[in-house]
């Protein structure tokens, strides 16, 4: 089988280049670019610093996929910041599937960036799956999420010189997948891409990108997947398929399954629901 990033390789663009250089790595590149980074928070990525990776595990937390406590995030400027998170304590059981909900600007996506180790909070404490994120630095980081955490942002983020096949294939292969190019094919299948493995993401629609997103981030079988309105450029029926692949994965794997979503129907198919306002978790219901 080829290499995802070996065939890659060879159409390297300057945006390819550009994403090495900045990373230091392909591994981190492609890490970087296949974790969807949302541009609001890009500007605050390089922020990942540390040296130390601690692993913190107790059997009273045994239970629990995500824990926040207190978790504040301050953007803007020195003189002029802004308070986008206001302390949010969250603790999520393993295996629930979970709805944020909120006006425009209350900051779910900031609170998922939060807790997908995309953004690192300004205060507090994050940890997944027993790991404290605080002191990794972008490559621990990087490694802690590594076929464990999936992500979808709202902004697809594929990488534009390799095909809807090696898109979901990389990461595959750098979570150690001796068959990425098989698996990735298969899922792209179960998403009704079958018909489009080799189209580069400009010859896809935004849906089509949207379901190739879904496919990189659920792929490798993680323990967490992390949707922000997974479904918002998909039309009725596509949408529905695809609500129901994310709920059958979970399922399958007992994954943690975090959605960010304006639709009702989809909250309601959750085990629970938040509703942020104004930098603040505001209500928490079981259904
Ligand atoms: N880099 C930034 N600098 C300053 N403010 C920011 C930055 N990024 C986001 N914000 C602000 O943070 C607030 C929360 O944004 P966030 O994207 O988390 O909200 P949201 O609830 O996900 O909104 P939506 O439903 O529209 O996606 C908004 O008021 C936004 O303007």
């Amino acid at each position: 089988m080829p290499s995802a990033i070996g065939a890659a390789a060879f159409r390297t663009s300057a945006v390819g280049a550009a994403l090495l250089l900045a990373a230091g790595s392909p591994e981190q590149a492609v890490s970087n670019c296949t974790i969807a980074m949302a541009p609001t928070y890009i500007d605050h990525l390089p922020a990942f610093m540390g040296f130390l990776s601690l692993m913190h595990g107790s059997s009273s937390l045994a239970h629990i996929a995500i824990e926040a406590r207190n978790v504040t995030l301050s953007l803007g400027t020195r003189e002029a910041p802004t308070l986008i998170l206001k302390g949010v304590d969250l603790s999520i059981p393993k295996g629930e599937s979970l709805a944020i909900l909120g006006p425009s600007g209350s900051g779910k996506s900031s609170l998922m960036a939060i807790l997908s180790g995309l953004e690192r909070a300004s205060g507090g404490e994050v940890r997944v799956a027993g790991i404290d994120y605080g002191p990794l630095d972008e490559d621990a980081l990087a490694r802690a999420r590594r076929g464990r955490v999936g992500i979808v942002l709202q902004s697809f983020h594929l990488l534009p010189t390799m095909t809807a096949v090696e898109n979901v294939a990389v990461p595959l292969e750098l979570a150690g997948f001796g068959d990425a190019f098989a698996r990735a094919a298969s899922e792209l299948e179960a998403v009704g891409l079958g018909h489009r493995l080799h189209h580069y993401p400009a010859q896809l629609s935004g849906g089509e990108q949207q379901r190739v997103a879904i496919a990189r981030a659920v792929a490798p079988g993680p323990d967490i997947i992390f949707a922000d309105e997974p479904t918002g450029n998909l039309d009725g029926a596509t949408s529905g398929a695809i609500v129901e692949l994310l709920f059958a994965r979970r399922e399958a794997n007992g994954a943690t399954l975090v959605i960010i979503t304006h639709d009702p129907g989809l909250a309601e198919r959750c085990d629970r629901v938040v509703e942020m306002r104004d930098g603040l978790i505001v209500a928490d219901r079981r259904l």
